[in-house]
């Protein structure tokens, strides 16, 4: 047996993508008996201090089979009609699995606009990290009765990669209808060689993983491979695995090697940290006072509002500011929590007088410590 990896064993908060020809049975409807294995999995994971983000595909499937739909329609606004349909039994199925393992469910339906725009990326990222730290796992689909063709993340993979960087997760488990990656199309090329393990983002997988899909689920490993190189852009890794493993999901996470395993570069706070470094035309700053520059630095804390002296520039919450000592140094970098017209009438107040002044709270801080990377 391969040793054990600590890229598994010690991620701490997990995307879990299923796909729908794993959660409708091949088509044939909800395989409730396979949902509930993974949510008993996920309640365990949960129960010993993991943070679990589910994504879940199978809304189109399963509505077209409600609606007795046996071919898979072309037109647009038919497959935003089935995804309706369907969206009921997974979101219910769901619920009625996490529930019966002691969890909390919650459903969350994303486009890609949600994730373009940086207002509602954040607030994406807030709402699942606060059902995070309430124990809820949340249960998340592309939103596919409003989004237009050009638009749609289609296939769930490029999905669970966005949440993982949405999220900041550490590792992007992606259950499929495969042992995992193979050197070519297992379907069509029985001299496929297995790949254990890859580096994210490597060229060459691409090529592997040219063909097609099950034809029930829409991207194939082409998606996986390229969701994989996306995920590592935070530092996630990902795993690809055969959804039908017995126990996939704790031994994953106990740090056994099944599936391929796509290893991130970079680990998480260095890929962030570059990604706030790299932005080189910054909105605005904010300068703070020693007492929080010590905070940030010494201890890794947030910045809070009532640190801050002064506010320079025109930005908006989400974008990227630069932090700046008593004297004016750059001292870190992260994104704003606050635009530049609320960061000045919050300069000097402690968070609890946050709501009184602007007639609303979004956040204590005014920059959180998970989007705040120092500079050396
Ligand atoms: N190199 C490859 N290794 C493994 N599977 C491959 C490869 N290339 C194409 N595939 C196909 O991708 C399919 C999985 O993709 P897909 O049907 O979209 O699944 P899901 O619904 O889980 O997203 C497999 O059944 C397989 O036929
Ligand atoms: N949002 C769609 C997912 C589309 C899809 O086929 O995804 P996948 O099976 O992951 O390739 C649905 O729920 O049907």
């Amino acid at each position: 047996m391969q040793p054990l990896s600590p890229v598994l064993s010690e991620a701490r908060r997990i995307v879990i993508k299923v796909g729908s020809s794993l959660v409708t049975n091949e088509g044939r409807g909800l395989d409730e008996q396979a949902v509930g294995q993974w949510c008993r999995q996920m309640a365990a994971l949960v129960r010993e201090g993991r943070e679990i983000i589910m994504v879940s595909s199978g809304a189109i499937a399963e509505g077209m089979k409600r609606l007795g739909w046996a071919r898979r329609p072309h037109a647009v606004h038919e497959l935003q009609a089935a995804a309706a349909v369907g969206q009921m039994g997974l979101a219910q199925m769901y619920e009625r699995q996490l529930v019966s393992h002691g969890l909390g469910s919650a459903q969350v339906l994303l486009t890609h606009a949600d994730l373009a725009d940086r207002e509602r990326y954040l607030n994406a990222r807030s709402t699942l990290l606060t059902l995070l730290g309430h124990g809820v796992l949340p249960v998340i689909n592309e939103n596919d009765t409003v989004v237009t063709h050009e638009i749609r993340f289609g296939d769930n993979d490029t999905l669970g990669a966005l949440v993982a960087n949405l999220v900041d997760a550490d590792l992007l488990i992606i259950l499929t209808d495969q042992k995992g990656l193979y050197t070519a199309d297992p379907r069509h090329d029985p001299a496929a060689e297995f790949v254990h393990e890859a580096q994210a983002g490597d060229a060459g997988l691409e090529r592997m993983a040219g063909g097609a899909g099950s034809g029930i689920g829409t991207g194939g490993m082409i998606t996986k491979v390229l969701a994989a190189k996306r995920a590592a852009g935070s530092g996630a890794s990902t795993v690809i695995a055969w959804g039908r493993e017995p126990d996939a999901l704790l031994r994953l996470a106990r740090g056994e090697r099944i599936g391929t395993l796509l290893v991130a570069p970079t680990r998480r706070h260095h890929a962030r940290k570059q990604w706030m470094l790299d932005h080189l035309q910054l909105q605005g700053s904010v300068r703070i006072d020693a007492g929080a520059a010590a905070k940030l630095r010494d201890e890794g804390k947030s910045l809070l509002p009532i640190g801050m002296t002064a506010v320079q520039g025109q930005f908006a919450r989400g974008d990227v500011i630069a932090i700046l000592d008593e004297g004016g140094a750059e001292l870190a970098r992260g994104l704003a929590n606050y635009s530049s017209a609320e960061a000045r009438l919050l300069c000097r107040k402690p968070s609890a007088e946050i709501a009184a002044t602007l007639g609303y709270a979004v956040e204590p801080e005014m920059v959180h410590r998970d989007n705040l990377a120092l500079l050396d």
